[in-house]
């Protein structure tokens, strides 16, 4: 481990403990003050680390900074109880001592905090050590910083801010355990997603799936979409004509104004994309036409019992059906929302038997319900021509080297969107279950909240989506099937899904709720995300917990401009293909 000339010293410790964000208990962070001489090159920036003597010999511990102040002992205990002029001298001497430089009067008050790391002569380690109070606190080298933070052999996605470090993540890793974006409207959400989209699909193998509220990511991605095997699903409906189809496309998305003066090389490559057959139309089924699920099922079967005009002798039947149903949902894992498939055909069948033991008649509403059923089940669904769903997924998991890899999915409608992220998932994580593949899929949701809301309501959908999205998150790595959700507001999103992402990006989040929640889940200082609130448009605090970054460290960086990258790409007439970090 290396250092930084200056050397200062450990102060104070502090411990606040505050309530949890949802009131229900308290968290309780350790707060370290170190005093390091002033100087006008000192070169400190929130996100540096520093290690410091412990009780144990040669061991340090580790602790990042959050915040740091300068100091003038001549103005320590100055307050309205001085007289004015006294204090306009006293301050007008203050003032001129930080010109000077290096006066012994003024210091700088560090104030950092442990991140669950001690450096041995064996080298990092998990852990924490009481450090001792008043021994030196010494400042990473850039060197030492670069190595304890950076992914060796990993993708560059930025710079760390202060330091011109370039950020290298493990991102198949990262994509493994699931991102998040999370930041206030027009922070940059959308801009550092498709730059992290372009660095995955030039990096890795994974297909890439996109479902678009906001109809952005084609012209986010326009490079990569005329360079990879990809395709656009559009509920839209255009003219076969390409120009004609690119002019509607064109008054349709909006081009952001850094690229406003390509408007019309953007609408050549996007009448390409007509003319290349990669903008499809995607045909979704009106609404109440989907299959029947096992939930529907299990409604039609409690509807029954609750008809007044089933007869009464009937009922116990129905109610027993209900209970085989469970115990033979159970017994199979199989969820609520699985197809309704010829697996309960014996139930069917054992039902039947029941009914001619209890001697109903032929025409009663048992045997006329289980018949129903049974012709539902029977019936070979017609092939449609149609781009569906089904087809859809069955392109995404094609494992051929010829298959797309980047899908976007313009969906403008919210409802209608919900069931497609529900119907897609789901198709999906089945046929995944059939016919494993290690063949990594990352799904992007942008405006999450939507799709996952805090508070899910049948009739919107939301809980059609929420749950499809809930088991992707829960599940799908297994399965190799990723996630990567943004969202402007953590406060709407379903906050069991939090719990299951590994890695944050965190820009401006005004409200003190979200970045406690974000404080809270990874056990970071709340003074260190306040931080976050200074961050500029692209700049972005990482964390990542097990996933990313070779430990778990905060950092902040500063991301590039993907609109620069597309910019770039356009102009000189060829894909951005960001170079693969040291
Ligand atoms: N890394 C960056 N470097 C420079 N400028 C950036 C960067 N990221 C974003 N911007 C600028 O900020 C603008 C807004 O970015 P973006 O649309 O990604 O924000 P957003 O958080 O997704 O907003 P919204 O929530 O409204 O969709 C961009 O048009 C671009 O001009």
């Amino acid at each position: 481990m290396e250092f930084e000339p200056i050397v200062g010293r450990l102060r104070e410790v502090r411990v606040t403990t505050r309530p949890t964000a949802d009131g229900r208990s308290s968290v309780t962070f350790r707060n370290f003050v170190v005093e390091m001489p002033y100087s006008k090159d000192l070169n400190l920036n929130v996100g540096a680390l520093l290690a410091v003597e412990t009780i144990r010999s040669n061991t340090y511990l580790i602790l990042e900074v959050a915040d740091y102040v300068p100091v003038h002992y001549g103005m320590i205990n100055m307050d309205g109880s001085i007289p004015k002029e006294i204090r306009d001298q006293v301050m007008e001497e203050v003032s001129k001592s930080w010109k000077d430089g290096n006066s012994t009067e003024m210091w700088i008050d560090v104030f950092a905090y442990p991140i669950g790391y001690i450096a041995t002569p064996e080298g990092f380690k998990k852990g924490y050590l009481p450090p001792l109070p008043g021994s030196p606190v010494r400042i990473l080298s850039r060197e030492s910083f670069r190595e304890f933070v950076c992914a060796r052999n990993g993708v560059e996605i930025g710079k760390v801010i202060g330091e011109d470090i370039p950020l290298t993540v493990d991102l198949s890793k990262a994509m493994v355990y699931h991102m998040g974006v999370f930041a206030f409207t027009g922070s940059g959400k959308s801009n550092l997603t498709a730059s992290i989209i372009r660095r995955i699909l030039n990096n890795t193998n994974a297909k890439v799936v996109i479902f678009d509220v906001s109809m952005e990511y084609s012209i986010l991605l326009l490079d990569q979409l005329l360079a990879q095997r990809a395709e656009i699903l559009t509920t839209d409906r255009y003219s076969p004509n390409p120009l004609d189809a690119s002019r509607k496309f064109m008054r349709t998305h909006v081009i952001p104004e850094e690229l406003e003066k390509f408007r019309e090389n953007i609408r050549r490559r996007v009448e390409e994309l007509f003319t290349s057959g990669k903008i499809r139309t995607l045909y979704i089924p009106p609404e109440g036409s989907m299959g029947l699920t096992f939930e529907t099922l299990l409604e039609l079967v409690k509807d029954q019992i609750d008809d007044k005009y089933t007869a009464f002798a009937q009922k116990p039947l129905f109610s027993l059906m209900l209970r085989k149903l469970d115990t033979f949902m159970r017994q199979n894992r199989i969820s609520k929302d699985a197809p309704l498939d010829d697996s309960i055909l014996s139930i069917l069948d054992e039902m039947e038997n029941e009914g001619r033991n209890a001697g109903l008649k032929e025409n009663s509403s048992l045997f006329s319900f289980i018949s129903s059923l049974r012709s539902y089940i029977n019936t070979e669904v017609e092939e449609s021509e149609e781009y569906d769903v089904e087809k859809l997924a069955i392109d995404i998991l094609d494992k051929d080297e010829s298959s797309p890899r980047l899908f976007i999915l313009e969906l403008q409608n919210l409802e209608e969107s919900r069931e497609v992220v529900a119907s897609l998932l789901e198709e999906v994580m089945s046929r995944r279950k059939r016919s494993f593949s290690t063949s990594p899929i990352l799904f992007v949701l942008d405006e999450a909240q939507e799709f996952i809301p805090f508070d899910t309501r049948q009739r919107d959908k939301s809980e059609l989506s929420s749950n499809a999205v809930e088991k992707l998150l829960r599940h799908g790595r297994k399965y190799h099937l990723h996630a990567l959700i943004s969202t402007q507001r953590l406060a709407y999103l379903n906050t069991n899904v939090l719990q299951q992402l590994h890695t944050y990006f965190i820009s401006v989040l005004p409200r003190p709720y979200d970045r406690q929640l974000v404080s809270e889940t990874f056990g970071i200082n709340d003074t260190l995300l306040d931080r976050t609130l200074d961050l500029e448009v692209g700049q972005w605090l990482l964390v990542s917990f097990k996933a990313s970054l070779p430990h778990d460290v905060p950092v902040f960086f500063t991301a590039p401009n993907n609109l620069e990258e597309v910019r770039r790409a356009l102009e000189e007439n060829r894909p951005a293909n960001p170079v693969n970090g040291k």
